[in-house]
């Protein structure tokens, strides 16, 4: 999209919670005008909090469902009841941007009637650019709907294009993998603890750590099997962790929690 073309169009986040307002700062962080950015909010205080943040206006929902991309931020569960109330209000050939997990570009487009549909997972490491961002485009979206959400999302980290019947699984990984990160950073750091540290030094180490290891692991493109070689010496402290990981089967629950997540995700396809 052009620079003049961009900035002549009118975006919107609808539901603007968590993730809406993480999605609202990287649009804005892209080059997105604030005085053509919309966002909803239902408490007064969370209207004023938005407009001070991010310096967009805070309209009502049949407005916003209006503009020329409308970000859909809200729950699942939600999404009947705004739907309703927006009738009628969506432009044909409006670019609906769904952040709503499991929800599928079929059940979307049935939705919002004359809506081109793009469905994505975001994670909340968006809200520092460390995001990553799956899509997938609907039956009535393609390459433009997908280049344009692209762009629009490129401030929250690395964006990357999905065939939709693997978003659930994504969802699994990325959508909800960072809360399994940080059970396992609390973990980390209370293990710190428990072995004497003070525990804001316990949390920092574990932190950073997972920063590290993160960054280690992406940067060099490296298996982390091979990682973790590199940091378990013989006979040394390491393998004596790992053996207890083994043993009290952390390897397995995480990739239960991966596989139940995706499986829920599927669930609120509805
Ligand atoms: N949090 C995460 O890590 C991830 C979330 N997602 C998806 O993102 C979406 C949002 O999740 P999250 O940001 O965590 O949830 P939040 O509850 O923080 O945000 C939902 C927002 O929708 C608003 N809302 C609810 N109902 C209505 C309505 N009828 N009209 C107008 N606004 C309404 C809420 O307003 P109010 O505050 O007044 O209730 C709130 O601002 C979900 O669909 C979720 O599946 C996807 C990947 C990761
Ligand atoms: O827990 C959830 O349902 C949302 C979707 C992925 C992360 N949070």
């Amino acid at each position: 999209m052009a620079d003049t073309e961009q900035s002549a169009v009118t975006v919107a986040v609808l539901g603007t919670g968590t993730m809406g307002e993480a999605v609202l700062a990287a649009v804005l962080a892209g080059g997105q005008p604030a005085e053509r950015t919309l966002a909803t909010a239902r408490r007064p205080q969370r209207a004023a909090e938005l407009t001070e943040r991010h310096g967009v206006r805070v309209v009502t929902v049949r407005e916003a469902a209006a503009a020329d991309v409308v970000v859909l931020g809200v729950k699942p569960q939600q999404l009947d009841a705004v739907a309703a109330e927006v009738a009628g209000a969506v432009r044909e050939g409006a670019l609906l941007v769904s952040l709503l997990a499991g929800v599928t570009t079929a059940r979307l487009a049935a939705a919002f009637p004359g809506a081109k549909v793009v469905r994505t997972v975001v994670n909340t490491p968006a809200v520092v650019g460390a995001g990553v961002t799956v899509l997938a485009a609907g039956a009535g979206a393609g390459e433009a709907e997908l280049a344009r959400t692209e762009e629009l999302l490129a401030a929250t980290g690395t964006v990357l294009r999905l065939p939709e019947g693997q978003l659930d699984a994504a969802t699994g990984v990325s959508g909800s993998g960072p809360a399994f990160v940080f059970a396992v950073a609390d973990a980390l750091a209370e293990g710190g603890v428990g072995a004497g540290l003070p525990r804001a030094v316990a949390l920092q180490l574990a932190a950073a750590t997972v920063l590290g290891a993160g960054r280690l692991m992406v940067e060099t493109g490296t298996h982390p099997a091979l990682l973790r070689e590199q940091v378990t010496s013989p006979a040394g402290t390491t393998a004596a962790g790992l053996r207890e990981l083994d043993a009290q089967g952390m390897r397995a629950a995480l990739v239960s929690a991966v596989m139940a997540a995706a499986k829920r995700s599927a669930e609120l396809a509805g």
